[in-house]
């Protein structure tokens, strides 16, 4: 009988081109074709996306960020003993800072991300209107000496998204990394322009999707497949 042990005899060499990813539900094989040309086409997209929310004149961006803060209202009591995150914006995000204002003084607690290195997940500090700002990560402005606290929402600013909730933001993949190191998930509210809008971001094993997404007066949009 032929000795099969010696890869020389297989019909076909075995394939390498595999790579096991840790998704929400374990570990799934991954394409690594398929991952660098997902990885090549969100970067461009980012780069277009960013570039359209920059081009948003100043007055509507402004409009827009009330609309949601509004929408925000009738999704979130911002109550004692609720933490709420959200973000100090750059880029052309919205600028929700006055919603976090009125959320801290409604006696919610509010904290802001952190990056603690690249690759890992972020961290969340508590916030207080007028508190010490440092510059943390890329330059984005960070509490000097709040507390560490897990949020119980998390607002999650983002550059794209689909209609099956999947978010794109900058290509850290921190969001996804937090919510994964997280014991229990957050409800999560992606908030961004309306133009943020795309058919699809090619959701990959580790991509987990928001539960809302805010883009304006009455544009919220739902996750319906509960996972
Ligand atoms: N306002 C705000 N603060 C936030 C976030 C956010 O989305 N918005 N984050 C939410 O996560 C974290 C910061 N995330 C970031 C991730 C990547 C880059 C960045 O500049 N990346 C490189 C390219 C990365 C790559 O493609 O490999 C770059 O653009 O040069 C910036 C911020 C924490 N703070
Ligand atoms: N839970 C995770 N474990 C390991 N790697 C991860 C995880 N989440 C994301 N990554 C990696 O991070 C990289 C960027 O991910 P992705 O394109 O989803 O970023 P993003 O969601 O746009 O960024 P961000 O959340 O920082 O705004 C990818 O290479 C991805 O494989």
């Amino acid at each position: 009988m032929q000795d099969d042990t010696d890869g020389a005899s297989f019909a076909s060499p075995p394939c390498f081109a595999h790579e096991l990813a840790l998704g929400p539900d374990g570990y799934v094989v991954m394409d690594a074709d398929t991952a660098r040309d997902v990885a090549r086409w969100r970067k461009a997209e980012r780069e277009r996306l960013i570039a359209s929310r920059l081009a948003v004149p100043a007055a509507e961006r402004q409009r827009v960020a009330e609309e949601v803060a509004a929408e925000l209202d009738r999704l979130i009591e911002p109550r004692p003993g609720v933490t709420v995150s959200l973000y100090w914006p750059f880029r052309g995000e919205l600028d929700l800072r006055e919603w976090m204002t009125r959320a801290a003084i409604r006696g919610a607690s509010i904290a802001l991300p952190i990056v603690v290195e690249k690759g890992q997940p972020l961290v969340f500090r508590a916030w207080h209107p007028g508190c010490r700002m440092e510059r943390g990560v890329w330059n984005i402005p960070v509490p000097a000496d709040g507390e560490q606290v897990i949020p119980d929402v998390t607002i999650a600013p983002v550059v794209g998204y689909d209609p099956a909730s999947y978010r794109l933001g900058y290509g850290g993949g921190f969001f996804d990394r937090t919510l994964a190191s997280f014991a229990a998930r957050p409800q999560v509210i992606g908030v961004g322009h309306p133009c943020a809008a795309i058919p699809t971001i090619h959701p990959q094993p580790h991509d987990i999707p928001m539960d809302v997404i805010v883009t304006g007066a009455g544009r919220v949009q739902t996750r319906t497949d509960a996972r």
